[in-house]
């Protein structure tokens, strides 16, 4: 069973449960026999399962727990934090720190991802601002040196390796010391993987990592291995001195709960999961925002940061017009531009609460990346002046039918277009200006949460009035009756399908990005 179903099939027997009138032990038995057959099915270690439902039932007393109601919550919160330990081994992740020169070092077998991973991270690294290089010290794979060299250039990271030098300790010494000299933040050095742990493999690790003094070792581990997982991981332990943990191929038919498994058999945590081929397609890994995205109940951190990542305060044009209840069409045009710097939108989507695993997999993401290019080219094919009005200039036709022609894009989606940057824009005016939603905000908060999205996310959901709270400002920026009827609006029901879903989450996500900056700059 793939992830989404397993987390869909969980909060199925979850909604069950809210449904039973009578709360007993039979009902605990039932609700448990379906959680758990649907981890195992996914793949996850037997005896964590097994684990799992000896803790739920151990704390769940249902002589002591007086009405149902109470009896379903302590229920339904057991079994997330259960599933939560599952992935969670309470140990603090190392982080590379500015300041300071950082060394990585990944290991796993030949495929899991390794190479594809240490491009993903270097580049997540740097839209954090670091300066990061990276080294291929995998000697092994003939083409391995050509792969990283490929990836480094495309992502723009310097990199380090050799055609002649055969020895693979040798070159990450080398490659290291180069770096160091050059004052990287973070060096992140890649290995060879062999098809299965031979000693050969674990001998060459040891070696470079005694070279090269890693701060941190990651072990990267391809989501659909299943059950061997475990003795993966565990071989791999033994060995060398894992830090944490990446699981790759996370996307698509991953079952993923053997690779999860492997959290307890190394006691590391898992840091990201990789979720592609392309360069955004990793995810920062947080046990608590994994399980919730995974029943559908959103990862308001990961969308906060992903938020943070866009740096909205810089665009200090945009922020002024926001403040004072403004948005133009060049405004529209930049906050589309950084979304789409953001990789698909079906990952954004992903992180809103309310979004249902069956939701997400209609999405077409392709589409929606050629939509906003779509909306790019009419963007351009604007003067100046008509990207700083408000839109209403296009009420005269001769300018449509100039944009259409000059874009390639049909009159009526120009329209749609329009008429989308209107209702924001209607929105921004209610949220600016000095009695708008944004005054009413905490500025400290708010300035917490441009700077450091991580420590903000309590803070700035109290704000918010909490998830309730967080669904509400949803349901006002959008008009609409509830995230689920506005779901099914975008999924077609408007008529308007994909296209309508598009320039409705770019509306959404203008919003949070414009409230995000907007308390940076208080
Ligand atoms: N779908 C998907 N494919 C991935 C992901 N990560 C890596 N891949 C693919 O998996 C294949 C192997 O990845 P590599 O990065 O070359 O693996 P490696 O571990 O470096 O392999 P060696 O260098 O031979 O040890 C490539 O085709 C990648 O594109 C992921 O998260 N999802």
């Amino acid at each position: 069973m793939v992830l989404n179903e397993l987390g869909a099939r969980i909060n199925g027997a979850l909604q069950a449960l809210s449904k039973e009138p009578v709360i007993d032990d039979k009902a605990l038995d039932a609700l448990l026999r379906e959680i758990c057959g649907a981890l195992l099915e996914s793949d996850v270690n037997v005896r964590l399962v097994q684990q799992l439902r000896v803790n739920v039932k151990k704390r769940v007393n249902m002589e002591e727990l007086a009405s149902s109601t109470n009896k379903r919550k302590v229920i339904q919160n057991s079994v997330f934090d259960e599933l939560c330990s599952l992935v969670d081994p309470g140990i603090e992740p190392w982080q590379p720190r500015k300041g300071k020169q950082n060394i990585v070092m990944f290991v796993g077998l030949q495929g899991s991802g390794k190479t594809t991973s240490c491009t993903k991270l270097a580049s997540y690294y740097k839209r954090k601002g670091m300066k990061v290089g990276l080294v291929c010290a995998d000697t092994f794979r003939a083409g391995a040196f050509d792969q990283l060299k490929q990836n480094a250039s495309r992502a723009h990271i310097p990199y380090y390796g050799s055609y002649t030098e055969a020895d693979p300790v040798q070159i990450a010494m080398d490659g290291v010391s180069q770096f160091k000299k050059d004052k990287f933040d973070l060096i992140i050095v890649d290995t060879s993987g062999r098809h299965k742990q031979e000693v050969e493999l674990f001998a060459e690790m040891e070696q470079i990592a005694a070279a090269v003094k890693p701060d941190n070792t990651i072990f990267v581990m391809d989501g659909t291995i299943g059950q061997a997982a475990d003795a993966q991981a565990r071989a791999f332990k033994q060995s060398v001195d894992i830090g944490s943990i990446i699981i790759t191929k996370m996307d698509g038919h991953a079952k993923g709960g053997g690779a999860i498994s492997a959290v307890a058999a190394t006691g590391s945590p898992i840091v990201f999961i990789g979720t592609g081929e392309h360069m955004h397609d990793l995810d920062k890994f947080s046990a608590r925002p994994f399980i919730s995205k995974m029943l559908g109940m959103g990862d308001i951190s990961g969308l906060v940061e992903t938020v943070q990542d866009l740096q909205l305060d810089k665009n200090e044009d945009m922020m002024k017009n926001i403040a004072k209840g403004v948005f133009t069409l060049k405004d529209m045009r930049d906050q589309l531009q950084n979304i789409m710097k953001l990789g698909p939108l079906s990952k954004l989507m992903g992180m809103m609460p309310g979004m249902s695993p069956e939701m997400l997999k209609s999405m077409d993401a392709d589409e929606s990346t050629k939509k906003l290019r779509s909306y790019m080219c009419v963007f351009d094919s604007m003067t100046e002046g008509e990207l700083n009005s408000d839109g209403k200039l296009f009420d005269d036709e001769k300018r449509l039918h100039r944009v259409a022609r000059g874009s390639g894009v049909r009159m009526v989606e120009i329209q749609a277009l329009l008429m989308q940057h209107g209702q924001f824009g209607q929105m921004v005016k209610k949220m600016g200006g000095p009695n708008g939603m944004l005054s009413k905000m905490n500025p400290a908060a708010m300035q917490q949460m441009a700077k450091n999205p991580g420590a903000m996310n309590p803070n700035m959901l109290k704000q918010m009035g909490g998830m309730g709270g967080m669904q509400k400002m949803i349901q006002q920026m959008g008009g609409m009756s509830g995230v689920q009827d506005m779901m099914k609006q975008m999924m077609g029901g408007g008529g308007g399908g994909m296209g309508n879903m598009q320039e409705m989450m770019s509306q959404m996500m203008g919003g949070m990005g414009g409230m995000g900056g907007m308390g940076g700059r208080r």
